[in-house]
């Protein structure tokens, strides 16, 4: 692991970032410690509420799958009631953090089935939008699709090959994978109307509407190389949204990991491109 604990800490609180990394273990995790407020129980079931009403109509089937068998939102998660369920359906569990994680401890989370979720949840002037991942997006945005086996392997083998990468000095390229796909990808299947993939997505209400149904929003086709050079930010609307013609051209990738390392050889160091200009 690259980053301290400590170092972290004092990194995020002078960004800005809300969560509590004084109490970390090295692997950044934290105790979930369930006593969440009834206004926090409130504000959890309007934001599902809300969402689940979008979701059904703008979200690929791969999510909504997941959101069946995953069953009821109605309060905020206990992580070890869900974690014993998603181990029975696909070995995976759930582990709380503080926010945001340096990108090298979370692929190792990854790479041994287990999925980050912050353990606090946005407040209720932020239902439509937050610029870091709470609970919301860490758990209705992620978690379901995790019960689906495909997509569990497919998160695992991410972390996996993702280390291997970042030895290679692919730390940003590979975040911007994991950008532009799990966290913000949109998916048109052949003869099916465009669908929100990313996680990021699922859990804004107002992004949501964004990337699918406005004229505004830049819709670029799926291309492994320009991904891995776009550069992001975390606290606006995207300025692109790339499109998979399929999950399996996104697995497939990862299926030539010696492509990526070639990628990573040629740019690794050089200025991004800007989302903007696609
Ligand atoms: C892969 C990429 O760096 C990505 O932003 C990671 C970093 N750290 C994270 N940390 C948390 N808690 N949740 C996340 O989704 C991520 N994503
Ligand atoms: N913008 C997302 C949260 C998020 C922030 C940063 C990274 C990923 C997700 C939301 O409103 O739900
Ligand atoms: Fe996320």
């Amino acid at each position: 692991m690259t980053m301290s604990v400590a170092d972290y800490a004092r990194e995020c609180a002078a960004q800005g970032l809300r969560g509590d990394y004084s109490v970390c273990r090295a692997d950044f995790t934290v105790e979930q410690s369930y006593n969440y407020t009834a206004d926090e129980q409130a504000v959890w079931r309007t934001l599902c509420d809300r969402q689940t009403k979008l979701t059904k109509k703008l979200a690929h089937r791969s999510y909504l799958d997941g959101v069946a068998t995953l069953g009821l939102l109605d309060k905020i998660p206990d992580f070890g009631v869900v974690s014993e369920k998603l181990r029975k359906l696909t070995g995976w569990e759930i582990v709380a953090v503080p926010g945001l994680i340096p990108a090298p401890a979370f692929f190792v989370h990854l790479a041994n089935r287990r999925f980050p979720v912050t353990n606090w949840l946005r407040t209720k002037q932020e239902l439509d939008y937050i610029v870091e991942p709470d609970m919301f997006h860490d758990f209705f945005g992620h978690v379901p699709a995790l019960t689906q086996p495909v997509f569990a392997d497919f998160m695992q083998m991410y972390g996996e090959k993702a280390e291997h990468l970042i030895a290679l000095g692919g730390d940003e390229m590979i975040s911007r994978l994991y950008w532009y796909t799990v966290e913000y990808g949109l998916i048109q299947e052949a003869g099916q109307p465009l669908k929100a993939f990313g996680a990021g997505l699922m859990s804004s209400f107002a992004e949501l509407q964004f990337a699918i149904e406005s004229k505004d929003a830049h819709h670029v086709p799926f291309d492994l190389e320009t991904v891995m050079r776009t550069s992001y930010e975390i606290d606006k609307f995207q300025r692109a949204y790339f499109v998979l013609p399929s999950f399996d051209v996104l697995r497939d990738a990862f299926q030539n990991v010696a492509e990526m390392a070639a990628i990573i050889g040629r740019h690794k160091g050089k200025p991004p491109l800007d989302p903007a200009k696609h």
